[in-house]
């Protein structure tokens, strides 16, 4: 595996520079530019919502690491029917509020402070937005710092805010954390597939974690803007923080938008594109999206676990023996996730579907 020079980006493609919006909604908090307005069909409209986010599965990863058959039962049934979980019991309680203070105090920082770490125009890592591809694209009402935390060698430190003390610490006992829990979920889809326990682990090769700090400034419209435009995620699987009382997260289930209500302390867990294509389409990985919020900023943040760029998403050999194949072989991570990043969020279909073979 190699290690990450400085100066190179990841080569897994880049985002146009775009002004901060926390910024701009600190100059002033009533306009809303014309290029954050999305076009309606794309507006978050109530009649769309349906509210039933108490059913929403919950996962107790303690059950898990004890190998409760009824608990590993419900994670086959979260990922096939929700694409998401909340995960409680994770044991990683000190470290959630550690994360989000850091992150916090990254956003309060000055501009000039943050720009410091802005995105180099070969990179997706550091300050800025994200998947901007085109000048006259509809934006996000969102600011990011994405940061590769796992393994070691791929962090890429000038992209790591010094003035906030501890920063550093905090995230790394956070990636650590997540690196323990997304292992144990590893292991029981692993078993839920008919497979060795490590297989999912050793699949993934060269295993990497990427966290997005997410920051959505408040909004005088949120009828108007999206904080995250609809997408499905290129991970196998993403665990995302939520703040625990604003809610404003929204999945996709049978045609309409069901906001996930926080559960203060869980994780938030999800299928990704990579997993959907190994588990060859068993396990959904479900469009999701975010809403603003009128009176307050909101901060979330997603670790990407991914697999090494040559690994192929071929659906693993069980999860072929008795179900028709959905998905191609020989498709390099890699191409897939350049092919993604270049494109403007889309929704899941533009990029899972070239993962399937064609009808
Ligand atoms: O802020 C959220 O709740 C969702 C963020 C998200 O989907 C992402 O960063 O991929
Ligand atoms: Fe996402």
């Amino acid at each position: 595996m190699g290690t990450v020079n400085d100066d190179e980006g990841l080569g897994y493609g880049s985002s146009l520079p775009v002004p901060s919006v926390q910024e701009m909604v600190k100059n002033d908090a009533q306009t809303i530019p014309i290029n954050y307005i999305k076009n309606i069909e794309d507006r978050p409209k109530s009649c769309e919502i349906c509210p039933i986010s108490d059913r929403i599965p919950i996962i107790d990863l303690s059950l898990l690491t004890l190998g409760d058959e009824d608990e590993r039962t419900k994670l086959d049934v979260a990922c096939q029917e929700w694409g998401f979980f909340q995960v409680i019991n994770h044991g990683a309680n000190e470290a959630l509020p550690k994360i989000k203070a850091a992150v916090e105090k990254f956003f309060d920082l000055p501009l000039l402070e943050k720009k410091k770490y802005a995105m180099a125009a070969n990179d997706i890592q550091g300050y800025g937005q994200g998947y901007v591809v085109s000048e006259d694209q509809k934006l996000d009402w969102n600011d990011l710092l994405f940061l590769m935390t796992l393994p070691h060698n791929f962090r890429n430190m000038k992209y790591w805010p010094i003035p906030v003390p501890d920063f550093k610490e905090v995230l790394e006992e956070y990636a650590a954390e997540l690196e323990r829990v997304t292992n144990e979920i590893f292991i029981n889809l692993s078993i839920l597939m008919g497979l060795e326990n490590d297989f999912l682990k050793k699949l993934h090769g060269d295993v990497k974690q990427g966290i997005r700090m997410n920051y959505y400034p408040k909004c005088a419209r949120p009828d108007l803007v999206l904080g995250v435009s609809p997408h499905s995620d290129c991970s196998s699987i993403t665990l995302l923080l939520q703040d625990d009382y604003i809610t404003a997260l929204q999945i996709k289930h049978k045609g309409l938008w069901v906001p996930v209500k926080p559960l203060p302390n869980a994780i938030l867990v999800n299928i990704g594109d990579v997993m959907e294509a190994w588990s060859n389409g068993k396990y959904k990985s479900i469009e999701h999206r975010a809403i603003t919020n009128e009176e307050k900023p909101r901060i979330s943040i997603a670790a990407f676990v991914i697999p090494g760029n040559e690994v192929e998403l071929n659906p693993i050999k069980t999860m072929v023996d008795d179900r028709p194949r959905i998905y191609k072989n020989d498709v390099k991570y890699i191409d897939y996730l350049r092919y993604t990043l270049a494109k403007k969020m889309e929704g899941r279909l533009a990029n899972i579907e070239q993962l399937k073979i064609e009808p």
